[in-house]
């Protein structure tokens, strides 16, 4: 049969998972990766500029849920990762399954349009235009730097947590006054390292919410090794967790934290096992929210001011989809992108899948190797969606379960359960199997000459 040529855009681990599975069907596919390697963000100092790893960056799953199902993580991994081991546990992976020769490295998507007929116009970097039948995005979610703005202004050196690399790059922080604003993962880490004493002469942190802090182990396991049954219903499987959690840590405000407002599971997980000890030990100073700057120093919304030398903004990432022009495919102003069946496909859009498009708790790593059976079965005929109104009605359904339970936030817009998403897709994709058989397995998406446009 001859099947749809896909574009893929990205070769972190969305986009060449995806490859593999379409490999795996006989689809055919070209990567386009804008850096000279693989590895999206865990790709540290990635000359495209999209990595967001720091030198002492270790992933915060453990290695038991990041796995590929098809391929194994060595079995001398430490529970939690580096970043190093992590990026050549994927090398292995594109080498293995013979991936590299379909990407084309240094070769950036710069637009992709979708004809009135169907099919995509894809312009890169080279100015070349070529035309694929289907476009699987994977450009990932953790490169547009969010950077909040507060009236006045600041005299001393300001970077968002995307730069950071090292205490001494691309600022020195060695002996400063620093304030991380923020209290995701990646102000935990920032500021754990940069807390120590022999580090930042004074490190504050600041939060406009108390929020959870997840530790990293219980028992001497991994927490996330032995996770609740899937088919467990959220509301006790969130009694459960909440439990155990506030069992563990006790109360924020026994460390000098504010007390959350809100449950365990409220916010997406802050996990660290240094944050808690460095604040109960003192050398992290919590400060409310930010209400303006002022030169030499940051005024808070208790009255309070520090004088400080740098801010490290921990705030985040914006979605961004910089290829596509019609509005129809990108994150709205609330960071909120178009409404997607099992987060893939956009209803009435047969040949476009956005892959890892999404806060998977535990993980992002293995996400879109899962998804990619839809997308790889649909695109051969051997799955067929339900009829538009039904997606329609199962992404609502499937967005209050996902993201029903947390605060309003720019970064709760795309957060999901793994294990609950990947049961749910299991028994689509046997129900779409049937579907696609009584169609006699006809593809959705028509087959053309790939051609230049
Ligand atoms: N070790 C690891 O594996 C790591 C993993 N990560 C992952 O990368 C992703 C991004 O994490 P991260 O970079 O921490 O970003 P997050 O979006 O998770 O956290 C951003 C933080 O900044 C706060 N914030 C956002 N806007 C403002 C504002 N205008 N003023 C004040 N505070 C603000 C948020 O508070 P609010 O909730 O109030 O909006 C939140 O506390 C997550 O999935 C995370 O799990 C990150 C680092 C390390």
């Amino acid at each position: 049969m001859n099947l749809p040529k896909v574009c893929i855009i990205g070769a972190g681990c969305s986009g060449f998972t995806t490859a593999k599975r379409l490999k795996d069907h006989g689809i055919p596919f070209d990567i386009f990766e804008a850096s000279d390697d693989i590895g999206g963000t865990w790709y540290y100092n990635n000359p495209n500029g999209m990595s967001a790893c720091y030198q002492s960056l270790h992933i915060d799953t453990s290695k038991w849920r990041l796995a590929f199902e098809d391929y194994p993580v060595p079995a001398n991994w430490p529970d939690y990762p580096h970043h190093s081991q992590l990026l050549q546990y994927f090398h292995d992976y594109v080498d293995h399954f013979g991936l590299r020769p379909h990407i084309r490295f240094n070769t950036r998507v710069e637009k992709a349009k979708r004809r009135d007929s169907g099919g995509w116009d894809v312009t890169l970097s080279t100015g070349e235009t070529k035309h694929y039948d289907a476009l699987a995005v994977a450009n990932g979610h953790h490169w547009a730097a969010r950077i909040p703005e507060y009236p006045g202004h600041f005299d001393g050196a300001q970077i968002h947590s995307h730069q950071y690399r090292t205490p001494f790059e691309p600022v020195d922080c060695i002996g400063k006054r620093v304030l991380v604003v923020g209290m995701g993962n990646s102000a935990m880490d920032i500021a754990s390292e940069l807390s120590q004493r022999p580090m930042a002469e004074k490190l504050f942190v600041s939060t406009r919410r108390g929020v959870w802090i997840f530790p990293k182990y219980y028992r001497g396991q991994p927490l996330d090794k032995n996770p609740a049954p899937a088919w467990l219903p959220k509301g006790i499987k969130q009694w459960l967790g909440a439990r155990m959690v506030k069992g563990l840590v006790g109360k924020m405000s026994d460390y000098g934290l504010p007390e959350p407002e809100i449950g365990p599971f409220e916010s997406h997980g802050t996990v660290s096992g240094e944050f808690l000890v460095r604040a109960g030990s003192g050398d992290i100073n919590m400060k409310p929210a930010v209400e303006r700057l002022d030169g030499d120093g940051v005024v808070f919304t208790d009255g309070s001011r520090e004088k400080v030398d740098i801010i490290v903004w921990a705030t985040g990432y914006d979605i961004n989809f910089p290829f596509f022009d019609d509005p129809a495919f990108t994150a709205d102003s609330d960071n909120r992108p178009p409404p997607l069946f099992k987060r893939i496909m956009k209803p009435g859009v047969p040949d476009l899948f956005y892959m890892g498009l999404a806060q998977p708790l535990p993980t992002l790593v293995n996400f879109a190797e899962q998804q990619s059976k839809l997308v790889a079965t649909y695109l051969a005929g051997k799955y067929a969606p339900p009829s538009e109104d039904e997606m329609r009605r199962i992404i609502t359904a499937d967005e209050d379960y996902y993201t029903g339970q947390y605060y309003a936030a720019r970064r709760h817009t795309i957060q999901l359960d793994f294990d609950h998403y990947v049961r749910a897709l299991n028994k689509e994709l046997e129900k779409g199997a049937k579907r696609a058989a009584a169609k006699g397995n006809a593809l959705p998406v028509p087959s053309r000459q790939m051609e230049e446009a």
